[in-house]
Protein backbone atom coordinates (compact mmCIF):
# COMPACT_ATOMS: atom_id res chain seq x y z
CA UNK A 1 0.00 0.00 0.00
CA UNK A 2 1.45 3.64 -0.65
CA UNK A 3 0.23 7.19 -0.09
CA UNK A 4 -0.74 8.73 -3.41
CA UNK A 5 -2.07 11.77 -2.20
CA UNK A 6 -2.18 14.27 0.79
CA UNK A 7 -4.89 16.73 0.71
CA UNK A 8 -5.16 19.82 3.64
CA UNK A 9 -8.42 21.56 3.63
CA UNK A 10 -8.49 24.12 6.35
CA UNK A 11 -12.40 24.73 7.09
CA UNK A 12 -13.12 28.43 8.60
CA UNK A 13 -16.12 29.10 10.57
CA UNK A 14 -18.66 31.93 9.08
CA UNK A 15 -21.51 30.26 10.81
CA UNK A 16 -22.98 32.06 13.90
CA UNK A 17 -20.70 32.44 17.27
CA UNK A 18 -21.50 33.18 20.72
CA UNK A 19 -19.53 36.31 21.70
CA UNK A 20 -17.39 35.24 24.86
CA UNK A 21 -18.16 37.67 27.74
CA UNK A 22 -15.38 39.50 29.42
CA UNK A 23 -13.80 37.60 32.55
CA UNK A 24 -15.09 34.62 30.73
CA UNK A 25 -11.95 32.30 31.23
CA UNK A 26 -8.40 33.20 32.32
CA UNK A 27 -5.81 33.16 29.94
CA UNK A 28 -2.14 34.11 29.11
CA UNK A 29 -2.90 37.88 27.34
CA UNK A 30 -4.34 38.59 30.78
CA UNK A 31 -1.05 39.50 32.39
CA UNK A 32 -0.19 42.60 29.85
CA UNK A 33 -1.38 45.73 30.44
CA UNK A 34 -3.08 45.92 27.04
CA UNK A 35 -5.29 42.97 26.72
CA UNK A 36 -6.52 44.12 23.33
CA UNK A 37 -8.80 41.15 22.32
CA UNK A 38 -8.01 38.49 24.93
CA UNK A 39 -10.31 36.15 23.95
CA UNK A 40 -8.57 35.39 20.74
CA UNK A 41 -5.98 33.67 22.01
CA UNK A 42 -8.10 30.76 22.69
CA UNK A 43 -10.53 30.94 19.76
CA UNK A 44 -10.70 28.05 17.98
CA UNK A 45 -12.70 29.16 15.04
CA UNK A 46 -11.09 27.01 12.02
CA UNK A 47 -9.58 23.40 12.02
CA UNK A 48 -7.39 21.61 9.30
CA UNK A 49 -8.87 18.40 7.59
CA UNK A 50 -5.86 16.19 6.42
CA UNK A 51 -6.74 13.48 4.18
CA UNK A 52 -4.12 11.00 2.74
CA UNK A 53 -5.32 8.81 -0.16
CA UNK A 54 -3.36 5.36 -0.49
CA UNK A 55 -3.14 3.65 -4.39
CA UNK A 56 -5.95 0.93 -3.43
CA UNK A 57 -8.44 3.53 -2.50
CA UNK A 58 -8.73 4.53 1.45
CA UNK A 59 -8.34 7.49 3.03
CA UNK A 60 -7.19 7.91 6.14
CA UNK A 61 -8.61 11.53 8.17
CA UNK A 62 -6.65 13.59 10.44
CA UNK A 63 -6.70 16.78 11.76
CA UNK A 64 -5.17 19.96 13.93
CA UNK A 65 -6.63 23.34 15.59
CA UNK A 66 -3.84 24.70 16.09
CA UNK A 67 -3.12 27.94 13.58
CA UNK A 68 -4.74 25.95 10.81
CA UNK A 69 -3.54 28.17 7.70
CA UNK A 70 0.23 27.61 8.87
CA UNK A 71 -0.54 23.59 9.75
CA UNK A 72 -1.92 23.75 6.10
CA UNK A 73 1.28 25.33 4.47
CA UNK A 74 3.59 23.23 6.59
CA UNK A 75 1.36 20.06 5.24
CA UNK A 76 1.66 20.91 1.37
CA UNK A 77 5.28 22.53 1.49
CA UNK A 78 7.21 20.49 3.77
CA UNK A 79 4.98 17.15 5.15
CA UNK A 80 3.30 15.67 2.58
CA UNK A 81 6.39 15.23 -0.23
CA UNK A 82 8.17 13.15 3.04
CA UNK A 83 5.24 10.52 3.11
CA UNK A 84 4.37 10.59 -0.10
CA UNK A 85 4.82 7.09 -2.17
CA UNK A 86 5.47 5.35 1.05
CA UNK A 87 3.66 2.77 2.87
CA UNK A 88 1.41 4.30 6.42
CA UNK A 89 1.81 1.29 7.80
CA UNK A 90 6.03 2.63 8.25
CA UNK A 91 4.22 4.91 11.08
CA UNK A 92 7.53 5.24 13.20
CA UNK A 93 9.42 5.88 9.80
CA UNK A 94 7.71 8.11 8.94
CA UNK A 95 7.24 10.18 11.89
CA UNK A 96 10.85 10.50 12.72
CA UNK A 97 11.10 11.53 8.69
CA UNK A 98 8.78 14.48 9.50
CA UNK A 99 9.98 15.29 12.92
CA UNK A 100 13.90 14.81 11.77
CA UNK A 101 13.26 17.05 8.79
CA UNK A 102 11.48 19.82 10.53
CA UNK A 103 13.72 20.00 13.61
CA UNK A 104 15.67 23.00 12.87
CA UNK A 105 12.43 25.08 13.19
CA UNK A 106 9.91 22.61 14.03
CA UNK A 107 9.97 20.27 17.40
CA UNK A 108 6.98 22.11 19.61
CA UNK A 109 3.75 24.27 18.42
CA UNK A 110 2.44 24.25 14.56
CA UNK A 111 5.16 22.15 13.19
CA UNK A 112 4.54 19.06 15.21
CA UNK A 113 0.79 20.10 15.20
CA UNK A 114 1.29 19.43 11.81
CA UNK A 115 3.45 16.33 11.83
CA UNK A 116 0.11 15.13 14.14
CA UNK A 117 -2.51 15.51 11.92
CA UNK A 118 -0.50 13.44 9.16
CA UNK A 119 0.27 10.81 11.92
CA UNK A 120 -3.80 10.54 13.18
CA UNK A 121 -4.63 10.36 9.17
CA UNK A 122 -1.63 7.37 8.86
CA UNK A 123 -3.33 5.26 11.54
CA UNK A 124 -6.80 6.11 10.52
CA UNK A 125 -5.56 4.38 7.34
CA UNK A 126 -4.37 1.53 9.39
CA UNK A 127 -7.32 0.56 11.23
CA UNK A 128 -9.20 0.70 7.81
CA UNK A 129 -7.03 -1.24 6.08
CA UNK A 130 -7.10 -3.96 8.62
CA UNK A 131 -10.27 -3.41 9.28
CA UNK A 132 -9.97 -2.64 13.17
CA UNK A 133 -11.04 0.41 14.71
CA UNK A 134 -7.13 2.47 16.29
CA UNK A 135 -7.65 1.13 19.12
CA UNK A 136 -7.85 -2.52 19.22
CA UNK A 137 -3.97 -1.83 17.02
CA UNK A 138 -2.94 -0.08 20.46
CA UNK A 139 -3.52 -2.17 22.62
CA UNK A 140 -6.97 -2.79 22.27
CA UNK A 141 -9.91 -2.56 24.97
CA UNK A 142 -9.03 -1.67 28.68
CA UNK A 143 -12.05 -0.36 30.12
CA UNK A 144 -15.70 -1.15 29.33
CA UNK A 145 -16.09 2.26 28.67
CA UNK A 146 -14.84 5.99 28.97
CA UNK A 147 -15.70 7.90 31.91
CA UNK A 148 -15.87 11.26 30.87
CA UNK A 149 -16.08 14.85 32.70
CA UNK A 150 -18.31 17.85 31.15
CA UNK A 151 -15.66 20.41 30.37
CA UNK A 152 -17.32 24.05 29.83
CA UNK A 153 -18.31 26.04 32.91
CA UNK A 154 -16.81 29.45 31.48
CA UNK A 155 -16.91 32.14 33.85
CA UNK A 156 -20.47 33.70 33.84
CA UNK A 157 -22.92 34.87 36.04
CA UNK A 158 -22.72 32.43 39.10
CA UNK A 159 -26.95 31.44 38.84
CA UNK A 160 -26.20 30.74 35.18
CA UNK A 161 -22.75 28.08 36.28
CA UNK A 162 -24.77 26.32 38.62
CA UNK A 163 -27.81 25.75 36.26
CA UNK A 164 -25.31 24.57 34.06
CA UNK A 165 -23.46 22.37 36.76
CA UNK A 166 -27.30 21.41 37.58
CA UNK A 167 -27.51 20.24 33.66
CA UNK A 168 -24.39 17.97 33.95
CA UNK A 169 -25.48 16.07 37.04
CA UNK A 170 -28.54 15.73 35.45
CA UNK A 171 -27.09 13.93 31.97
CA UNK A 172 -25.64 11.79 34.69
CA UNK A 173 -21.80 13.27 34.43
CA UNK A 174 -20.26 12.64 37.69
CA UNK A 175 -17.07 14.83 37.20
CA UNK A 176 -17.18 18.37 35.23
CA UNK A 177 -14.50 21.30 34.36
CA UNK A 178 -15.08 24.94 35.39
CA UNK A 179 -12.79 28.24 34.27
CA UNK A 180 -11.50 31.13 36.47
CA UNK A 181 -12.36 34.49 34.93
CA UNK A 182 -10.03 36.53 36.81
CA UNK A 183 -5.81 36.58 37.75
CA UNK A 184 -3.52 38.87 39.38
CA UNK A 185 -4.47 42.19 37.63
CA UNK A 186 -8.02 41.99 39.18
CA UNK A 187 -6.67 42.14 42.41
CA UNK A 188 -8.26 41.14 46.06
CA UNK A 189 -12.05 41.43 44.61
CA UNK A 190 -10.78 39.06 41.76
CA UNK A 191 -9.50 36.43 43.97
CA UNK A 192 -12.74 36.35 45.91
CA UNK A 193 -14.88 36.20 42.86
CA UNK A 194 -12.72 33.18 41.87
CA UNK A 195 -13.39 31.60 44.98
CA UNK A 196 -16.76 32.42 45.27
CA UNK A 197 -17.23 30.74 41.70
CA UNK A 198 -15.60 27.47 43.03
CA UNK A 199 -17.85 28.26 46.07
CA UNK A 200 -20.74 28.26 43.97
CA UNK A 201 -20.48 25.28 42.01
CA UNK A 202 -19.26 22.77 44.28
CA UNK A 203 -22.50 23.75 46.80
CA UNK A 204 -24.83 22.41 43.31
CA UNK A 205 -22.62 19.52 43.02
CA UNK A 206 -22.11 18.21 46.35
CA UNK A 207 -18.44 16.65 47.94
CA UNK A 208 -18.45 13.52 46.02
CA UNK A 209 -18.46 15.07 42.34
CA UNK A 210 -15.03 15.73 40.70
CA UNK A 211 -14.63 19.71 40.06
CA UNK A 212 -11.77 20.30 38.27
CA UNK A 213 -10.30 24.13 38.17
CA UNK A 214 -8.93 25.54 34.41
CA UNK A 215 -6.61 28.54 34.39
CA UNK A 216 -5.55 28.69 31.30
CA UNK A 217 -2.46 29.66 31.89
CA UNK A 218 -3.82 33.37 32.77
CA UNK A 219 -2.06 33.16 36.02
CA UNK A 220 1.49 33.72 37.38
CA UNK A 221 3.53 31.49 40.35
CA UNK A 222 3.06 33.98 43.09
CA UNK A 223 -0.41 34.44 42.14
CA UNK A 224 -1.54 30.50 42.26
CA UNK A 225 0.88 30.19 45.38
CA UNK A 226 -1.14 32.49 46.93
CA UNK A 227 -4.87 30.99 45.44
CA UNK A 228 -3.88 26.91 45.87
CA UNK A 229 -4.03 27.02 49.99
CA UNK A 230 -7.29 28.71 49.62
CA UNK A 231 -8.49 26.32 47.10
CA UNK A 232 -7.70 23.38 49.37
CA UNK A 233 -11.19 22.96 50.80
CA UNK A 234 -12.87 22.81 47.46
CA UNK A 235 -11.12 19.63 47.13
CA UNK A 236 -10.69 19.76 43.67
CA UNK A 237 -9.47 17.25 41.59
CA UNK A 238 -6.75 19.42 39.65
CA UNK A 239 -5.76 22.45 38.77
CA UNK A 240 -4.54 22.68 35.27
CA UNK A 241 -2.36 25.15 33.69
CA UNK A 242 -1.69 27.89 36.36
CA UNK A 243 1.19 29.42 34.72
CA UNK A 244 2.68 29.23 31.14
CA UNK A 245 3.40 26.10 29.48
CA UNK A 246 7.52 26.48 29.47
CA UNK A 247 7.62 27.48 33.38
CA UNK A 248 8.11 23.39 33.98
CA UNK A 249 9.88 24.43 37.49
CA UNK A 250 6.79 26.83 38.61
CA UNK A 251 4.59 24.02 38.07
CA UNK A 252 6.75 21.41 39.85
CA UNK A 253 6.70 24.15 42.69
CA UNK A 254 3.25 24.27 42.91
CA UNK A 255 2.47 20.44 42.34
CA UNK A 256 4.47 20.49 45.89
CA UNK A 257 2.64 23.00 47.59
CA UNK A 258 -0.34 21.91 48.57
CA UNK A 259 -2.72 18.76 48.47
CA UNK A 260 -4.11 19.98 45.46
CA UNK A 261 -2.96 17.77 41.96
CA UNK A 262 -1.34 20.18 39.16
CA UNK A 263 -2.25 19.23 35.93
CA UNK A 264 -1.22 20.17 32.45
CA UNK A 265 0.27 19.23 28.68
CA UNK A 266 -1.95 20.55 26.58
CA UNK A 267 0.34 23.09 25.24
CA UNK A 268 3.96 20.26 25.34
CA UNK A 269 4.93 18.17 22.73
CA UNK A 270 6.68 14.61 22.14
CA UNK A 271 7.74 12.21 24.59
CA UNK A 272 10.92 14.49 24.99
CA UNK A 273 8.30 17.11 26.51
CA UNK A 274 6.70 15.12 28.85
CA UNK A 275 9.71 13.09 29.69
CA UNK A 276 10.76 16.68 31.68
CA UNK A 277 7.72 17.34 33.44
CA UNK A 278 7.87 13.56 34.71
CA UNK A 279 11.29 13.69 35.71
CA UNK A 280 10.54 16.80 37.49
CA UNK A 281 6.94 15.94 38.95
CA UNK A 282 5.69 19.10 37.37
CA UNK A 283 2.16 17.17 36.30
CA UNK A 284 -0.04 15.12 38.85
CA UNK A 285 -2.19 14.79 35.46
CA UNK A 286 -1.04 14.66 31.73
CA UNK A 287 -3.12 16.08 29.27
CA UNK A 288 -1.37 15.88 25.89
CA UNK A 289 -3.66 16.97 22.99
CA UNK A 290 -3.35 13.78 20.51
CA UNK A 291 -3.76 16.83 17.61
CA UNK A 292 -0.64 18.51 18.88
CA UNK A 293 1.63 16.53 20.72
CA UNK A 294 2.82 14.42 17.80
CA UNK A 295 -0.29 12.12 16.68
CA UNK A 296 -0.77 8.81 18.14
CA UNK A 297 2.81 8.06 17.45
CA UNK A 298 3.75 9.90 20.01
CA UNK A 299 1.15 9.66 22.27
CA UNK A 300 1.24 6.03 22.21
CA UNK A 301 4.49 6.51 23.73
CA UNK A 302 3.93 8.98 26.50
CA UNK A 303 1.21 6.42 27.89
CA UNK A 304 3.99 4.18 28.18
CA UNK A 305 6.26 6.59 30.11
CA UNK A 306 2.90 7.63 32.29
CA UNK A 307 2.05 4.31 32.72
CA UNK A 308 5.79 3.70 34.33
CA UNK A 309 5.56 6.88 36.44
CA UNK A 310 2.29 6.43 37.45
CA UNK A 311 0.25 9.97 36.33
CA UNK A 312 -2.78 9.49 34.75
CA UNK A 313 -3.00 10.84 31.53
CA UNK A 314 -6.14 12.37 30.99
CA UNK A 315 -5.87 13.69 27.07
CA UNK A 316 -7.09 17.56 26.49
CA UNK A 317 -10.39 17.73 24.33
CA UNK A 318 -11.84 14.34 23.72
CA UNK A 319 -12.81 13.55 20.53
CA UNK A 320 -11.63 10.87 18.49
CA UNK A 321 -8.15 10.99 18.32
CA UNK A 322 -7.69 10.96 21.69
CA UNK A 323 -10.55 8.54 22.80
CA UNK A 324 -8.76 5.58 20.60
CA UNK A 325 -5.86 6.39 23.32
CA UNK A 326 -7.95 6.38 26.35
CA UNK A 327 -9.65 3.13 25.43
CA UNK A 328 -6.33 1.47 25.07
CA UNK A 329 -4.16 2.34 27.83
CA UNK A 330 -4.55 1.58 31.68
CA UNK A 331 -3.12 4.70 31.86
CA UNK A 332 -5.57 6.64 31.39
CA UNK A 333 -8.59 6.90 33.22
CA UNK A 334 -10.92 9.18 31.84
CA UNK A 335 -11.69 11.96 28.69
CA UNK A 336 -12.53 15.25 28.71
CA UNK A 337 -15.66 15.91 26.90
CA UNK A 338 -16.90 19.23 25.55
CA UNK A 339 -20.28 19.45 25.61
CA UNK A 340 -21.78 20.27 22.10
CA UNK A 341 -22.95 23.69 21.86
CA UNK A 342 -23.57 26.79 19.52
CA UNK A 343 -20.30 27.39 18.19
CA UNK A 344 -17.93 29.55 21.05
CA UNK A 345 -14.28 29.58 21.61
CA UNK A 346 -14.45 27.18 19.12
CA UNK A 347 -13.92 23.72 21.23
CA UNK A 348 -17.20 22.74 19.96
CA UNK A 349 -16.27 23.02 16.03
CA UNK A 350 -15.35 18.97 16.12
CA UNK A 351 -18.92 18.31 16.07
CA UNK A 352 -19.81 20.07 12.45
CA UNK A 353 -16.70 19.21 10.98
CA UNK A 354 -16.69 15.52 11.45
CA UNK A 355 -19.84 13.02 12.38
CA UNK A 356 -18.95 9.65 14.46
CA UNK A 357 -17.32 11.68 17.88
CA UNK A 358 -19.43 9.69 20.51
CA UNK A 359 -22.06 11.30 23.00
CA UNK A 360 -21.79 10.53 26.21
CA UNK A 361 -24.52 8.73 28.03
CA UNK A 362 -25.19 8.73 31.91
CA UNK A 363 -21.39 10.31 31.79
CA UNK A 364 -19.48 7.82 29.69
CA UNK A 365 -18.48 7.29 25.99
CA UNK A 366 -18.07 3.73 24.16
CA UNK A 367 -15.98 3.02 21.23
CA UNK A 368 -17.66 0.63 18.31
CA UNK A 369 -15.58 -2.76 17.96
CA UNK A 370 -16.52 -2.74 14.66
CA UNK A 371 -15.75 0.72 13.17
CA UNK A 372 -12.31 0.87 11.33
CA UNK A 373 -10.07 3.24 11.79
CA UNK A 374 -10.93 6.21 13.97
CA UNK A 375 -14.44 6.02 12.94
CA UNK A 376 -14.88 9.40 11.91
CA UNK A 377 -16.17 10.93 8.40
CA UNK A 378 -16.32 14.77 7.28
CA UNK A 379 -19.82 15.70 7.87
CA UNK A 380 -22.11 17.70 5.40
CA UNK A 381 -24.59 18.65 7.29
CA UNK A 382 -22.68 22.25 7.94
CA UNK A 383 -20.61 22.81 4.92
CA UNK A 384 -22.59 25.87 3.94
CA UNK A 385 -21.10 27.57 7.05
CA UNK A 386 -17.66 27.22 6.29
CA UNK A 387 -15.27 28.96 4.58
CA UNK A 388 -12.86 26.20 3.15
CA UNK A 389 -9.08 26.93 1.83
CA UNK A 390 -7.82 24.28 -0.93
O1 LIG B 1 -8.59 22.13 28.89
C1 LIG B 1 -9.30 22.63 28.07
O2 LIG B 1 -10.39 22.20 27.76
C2 LIG B 1 -8.75 23.84 27.33
O3 LIG B 1 -7.85 24.52 28.08
C3 LIG B 1 -9.75 24.58 26.55
O4 LIG B 1 -9.66 23.99 25.30
C4 LIG B 1 -9.58 26.06 26.37
O5 LIG B 1 -10.46 26.45 25.38
C5 LIG B 1 -9.83 26.93 27.52
O6 LIG B 1 -11.16 26.84 27.90
MG1 LIG C 1 -7.03 23.16 29.59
Amino acid sequence: MKIINVRARVFEWKGHTVPPQPHFCSNAMDLLWDKGDSMGTFRFHGWTVVEVETDDGLVGIGNVALAPRIAKAIIDQYLAPLVLGHDPFDYEYLWQRMYRSTHAWGRKGVAMAAISAIDIALWDLMGKATGRPVFKLLGGRTKEKIPCYASKLYRTDLGEMQAEAQRYLDQGFTAMKMRFGYGPKDGPEGMRKNLDSVAAVREVIGPDVDLMLECYMGWNLEYAKRMLPKLEKFEPRWLEEPVLADDIDGYAELNRLTSIPISGGEHEFTSHGFRQLLDKRAVSVIQYDTNRVGGITAAHKINALAEVYGVPVIPHAGQMHNYHLTMSTLASPMSEYFPVHEVEVGNELFYYIFEGDPTPENGFIDLDEHKPGLGLTLSQRYLDQFNIVE
